[in-house]
């Protein structure tokens, strides 16, 4: 069989199933089983595909058609222009959060030697995509779960970072303190969160791809989605030097919550930053 005979016979029974993406996931799961890159798909359209490959790009696609996730079947999740390997501990990053690394990388000087934190690093999306983006930087990288910790690293190293960061297993900020006597007692510049904030009422309403593949713990923000928010922002308060900055996703009716707490615990130049589709997605702050 060609290549693109294979393609096109996956895409149509994605399409027929009703998947969201049909083109999309076919080229990456049947790319990922060829072991080509997306363009080779094209420009290699009328090569013959081997029987390992078929045999695998039909296991993929069954696995796909039966509501496994794209980037649960690979593993890896591309995340802001770079390959992301994933465990049953971490979420599959979101293209929501690249909302939360533009903003952060805008108001950022990349010859500066930051210290920043991410709490709930999971993947290590932000820790390492942060670290790559700005060279002199470091990161504390802390997680409840030290599966989820094992692949930021990962993560970590695949990308050169691995260096500068500092895994941290702990419950949310409390691992600062330890962290922060490790390096020397500095006062962060930057702490930086996508926590769980999914209210547990609305958990059940999740879509099946979703609560069957992402693990609860990065899911869950208890009774009204804002428990992780009180614990970081409350110690980011006294954990952030003067005029460090806090950069935290949110869900999209979050907003006036979250700027309540930053104002009780001493943040100004509060900023709501909407994702692409228009909700309010990260709410960035100054310490005064
Ligand atoms: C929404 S996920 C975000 C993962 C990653 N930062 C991203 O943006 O893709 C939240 C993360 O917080 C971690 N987490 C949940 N409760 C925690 C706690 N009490 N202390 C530290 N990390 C926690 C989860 O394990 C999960 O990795």
């Amino acid at each position: 069989m060609e290549i693109g005979q294979l393609y096109r016979s996956v895409r149509d029974r994605f399409r027929a199933a009703g998947l969201e993406t049909p083109e999309l996931d076919a080229k990456l799961l049947v790319s990922a089983a060829l072991e080509i890159s997306l363009s080779a798909l094209v420009l290699q359209e009328h090569d013959r595909a081997g029987d390992a490959a078929i045999a695998l790009a039909e296991g993929h696609a069954l696995k796909r058609l039966g509501g496994v996730p794209v980037g649960r079947i690979l593993g890896e999740r591309d995340f802001y222009g770079r390959r992301f390997l994933l465990n049953d501990a971490t979420l599959e990053p979101r293209p929501d959060t690249e909302t939360l690394i533009e903003a952060v990388l805008g108001r950022c000087d990349p010859d500066e030697a930051l210290l920043f934190c991410d709490i709930g690093t999971g993947t290590g999306a932000i820790a390492v995509t942060l670290l790559a983006e700005l060279p002199a930087s470091r990161t504390i990288a802390v997680d409840l779960s030290v599966d989820a910790l094992h692949c930021a690293y990962r993560n970590a190293d695949l990308h050169g970072v691995a260096d500068r960061l500092l895994p941290v297993c702990a419950d949310y900020t409390a691992a600062l303190r330890p962290a922060q006597d490790d390096l020397s007692r500095e006062s962060l510049d930057w702490v930086v969160s996508n926590p769980p904030y999914i209210r547990s009422s609305v958990l059940g309403e999740l879509s099946r791809e979703v609560i069957q593949h992402d693990p609860l713990l990065a899911l869950d923000g208890g009774d009204d989605g804002l428990e992780a928010y009180r614990i970081i922002v409350a110690d980011a308060a006294h954990l952030l030097r003067k005029d460090g900055h806090i950069a935290l996703e949110i869900g999209f009716d979050q907003a006036a919550d979250l700027k309540k707490q930053l104002r009780h615990h001493g943040f100004g130049a509060i900023e709501i930053i909407r994702d692409l589709s228009g909700n309010d997605r990260v709410v960035l702050a100054r310490k005064l």
